[in-house]
């Protein structure tokens, strides 16, 4: 891989793999326990994770509503360690305590590059099957990926407050393009086929690693991928894979936990999505050295919605200025 093709941003911020999946030799540091709003702590964060989202009716997200969320951050009991601290933020010169900028729900700290988080306009662009066709203006972008059916095309609508305009099913496989989605005019969301869809046949699979990894690898102005994991259904080796090589390639990745409005025990394998999202946390834990930004989020509810435009912006902004 061109080294000189990532966008700039990684190095201050990117998960490390040391090691393929298959072998795991992370030497730990000692735990440096921060506690979140520290007047309550030790709530265990399975108790915490899915505390209610108010609904927001209003579009826009100026900068003084932000501070509204921090007021609700429930009490989470968070180790330094376990928080992913965006590009340029110097913990000791914050003005506000680092425990009220956490964004709900996730372990992100917001930082000052976050404005202009709200969704004015989307507009499709147009639908690629190879990166070489992509739109060509620069504009920095966003790549939601994931097993097929996990709630990409979903979860896009949601982030631009549309019902259709990335095109869903109950079938898995619906979405086989890169789908690019101008917002605002000024960045991009891009839909991708998903990965893992046992019934495609066996070419198809492999077309699907040769032109999403491409993209991935040889695409400058992807800011960020965003690595969809249905919340619902316990770790899937897959995903595993996914993250690992993505982190192996240096390329950017938030996790995105999905479907977390979905409570049945008996349709989730036995376990509730709290028991599915602390799970994958620890096996990601043994092959990255620092924390990946991970979010929790559902299309039905809308939960994490505001939070992840809140974290584009960060990211994007700070990739506009560097
Ligand atoms: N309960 C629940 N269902 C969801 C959520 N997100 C998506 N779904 C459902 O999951 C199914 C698949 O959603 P899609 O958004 O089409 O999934 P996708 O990842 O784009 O799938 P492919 O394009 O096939 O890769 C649909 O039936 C959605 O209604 C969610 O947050 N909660
Ligand atoms: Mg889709």
């Amino acid at each position: 891989m061109i080294v000189s093709n990532l966008p700039r941003l990684q190095s201050h911020w990117l998960p490390i793999v040391t090691s393929p999946l298959t072998q795991f030799f992370i030497s730990k540091t000692p735990k440096k326990q921060f506690f979140i709003n520290s007047t309550l702590l030790s709530k265990p964060l399975s108790t915490t994770l899915f505390t209610k989202t108010p609904e927001k009716n209003s579009s826009t997200l100026q900068e003084s509503r932000n501070q509204e969320k921090f007021v609700e951050t429930p009490q989470i009991e968070l180790s330094l360690e376990k928080l992913f601290l965006p590009p340029d933020t110097d913990v000791s010169s914050l003005t506000t305590p680092l425990s009220s900028r956490v964004l709900k729900g996730s372990n992100i700290v917001l930082s000052k590059y976050a404005s202009d988080a709200q969704v004015d306009c989307a507009e499709f662009i147009k639908s690629s099957v190879k990166t070489e066709e992509c739109p060509t203006d620069g504009l920095p972008e966003f790549a939601l990926v994931g097993r097929s059916n996990v709630g990409k095309s979903s979860l896009l609508n949601s982030l631009v407050r549309r019902k259709r305009l990335a095109l869903t099913s109950k079938k898995p496989g619906k979405t086989q393009c890169i789908n690019h989605f101008k917002i605002n005019n000024n960045w991009y969301l891009v839909d991708l086929p998903g990965y893992g869809y046992a019934a495609a046949p066996q070419e198809l699979r492999t077309d699907w690693d040769k032109f999403t990894k491409d993209y991935f690898l040889n695409r400058p102005n992807l800011v960020s991928v965003f690595l969809l994991i249905d919340a619902s259904i316990p770790a899937k080796t897959i995903d595993l894979e996914y993250a690992s090589w993505l982190g192996r390639n240096q390329i950017p990745m938030t996790l995105v936990f999905t479907k977390c409005d979905k409570r049945k025990k008996k349709k989730n394998g036995g376990r509730r999505p709290e028991e599915n999202i602390q799970n994958f946390q620890e096996l990601i834990r043994e092959f990255f050295q620092t924390a990946p930004p991970w979010i929790l989020t559902s299309s039905i509810t809308n939960q994490g919605r505001d939070e992840i435009l809140l974290h584009m912006s960060q990211l994007r902004n700070y990739w506009l200025k560097h």
